[in-house]
């Protein structure tokens, strides 16, 4: 089998804070295969950069375990095989862009050429530019061509558009895409679900530190921006036929969770008006609610869900 490009286990970090400590990631078990383009996505203090920064080795875990490339995170970054694209640093502005890349090129032993990288990253128009000229979406496309430099088999990006407006945002992930299929692992955390759905094969969903669902993310889309349509089950129903509504209304296309919650049925789908068809005609139905979930919603919904029973929500979920 081959090695994870990351594999955290049980990973767990606090801080001292004034109040007391904080717990920043609660018990996180993620596995990431070679190749794979994983968004972390997550509200605010989440716990997406701390899980992030144990990655890179700027952080210890104060419990459990991390490893990447089958390596201590420092060391896979030392041997120049994770990079990373940072929200903000790492630039000098009184250099220009190219003068900026060659510099970084120098510090390593074999970089990829300097020329190639900058076209692949969408800055060899910018050659000549000051940094401190630049704007927030062209200091980044910078950052990805630096972090291109030592070809890394793992690139890790921390919410990499953070304070680009739309057209900005689009673009750098328009250069991301074009250098995507070269069998490079993608980590990348966002607020925006729109991203994730756009770059990621797989999302992770975090919220308070801990893994709430993760899966492919067709099937987490779902579950974040589809519908929820409640409804009773029919009287005198036992839990064994119970449980069978469940499992038939899971395999319905577009359905990314289903449940029972305190007897009522609660069901996660891209299609709800399917959902409310065959509750009412085929498995008895009543009493049908269909309402719109947001992402915020669902952030909270599969936070407080314990435990949850839906096809895609991660084991970590249920405990
Ligand atoms: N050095 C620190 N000292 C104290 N608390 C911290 C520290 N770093 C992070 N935290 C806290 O840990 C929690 C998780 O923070 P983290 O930055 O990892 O979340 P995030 O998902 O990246 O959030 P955002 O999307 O806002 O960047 C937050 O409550 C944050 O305040």
């Amino acid at each position: 089998m081959s090695v994870p490009a990351v594999l955290l286990q049980d990973l767990r970090k606090t801080f001292a804070a004034s109040g007391g400590t904080v717990t920043a990631v609660d018990g996180v078990d993620v596995e990431i295969g070679a190749g794979e383009v994983v968004a972390l996505l997550g509200p605010n203090g989440a716990g997406k950069t701390t899980t992030l920064d144990v990655v890179l080795g700027l952080a210890a875990p104060t419990s459990g375990h991390a490893e990447v490339l089958g390596l201590p995170p420092r060391q896979a970054v030392l041997d120049g095989r994770v990079a990373a694209v940072l929200q903000t640093g790492g630039l000098l502005r009184d250099l220009t862009v190219s003068e900026t890349v060659e510099l970084v090129a120098s510090t390593y032993a074999r970089p990829a050429p300097v020329a190639e990288v900058m076209a692949r990253a969408g800055v060899a128009d910018l050659a000549g530019r000051l940094v401190s000229r630049c704007s927030g979406g062209e200091q980044q496309r910078l950052r990805f061509a630096l972090a291109l430099l030592p070809d890394p088999e793992l690139l890790v990006l921390d919410e990499p558009t953070a304070g680009m407006d739309v057209t900005g945002r689009r673009e750098f992930w328009a250069t991301m895409h074009a250098d995507s299929g070269r069998g490079r692992t993608v980590v990348f955390a966002t607020h925006y679900l729109e991203e994730a759905d756009d770059f990621a094969d797989r999302i992770v969903l975090v919220a308070a530190g801990r893994v709430v669902a993760d899966g492919p993310t067709a099937e987490i889309r779902a579950m974040a921006t589809g519908r929820v349509v409640h409804a009773d089950l029919p009287p005198g129903l036992d839990a064994v036929a119970a449980a069978d509504v469940v499992r038939r209304l899971e395999r319905l296309p577009g359905v990314g969770s289903a449940r029972l919650q305190a007897g009522r049925l609660e069901v996660r789908s891209a299609d709800s008006d399917l959902v409310a068809r065959v509750l009412l005609t085929e498995l008895g139905g009543r009493n049908l609610e269909v309402a719109t979930g947001s992402l915020e919603d669902a952030f909270v919904q599969l936070t407080a869900s314990t435990p949850a029973t839906s096809a895609t929500a991660a084991p970590e979920a249920a405990r």
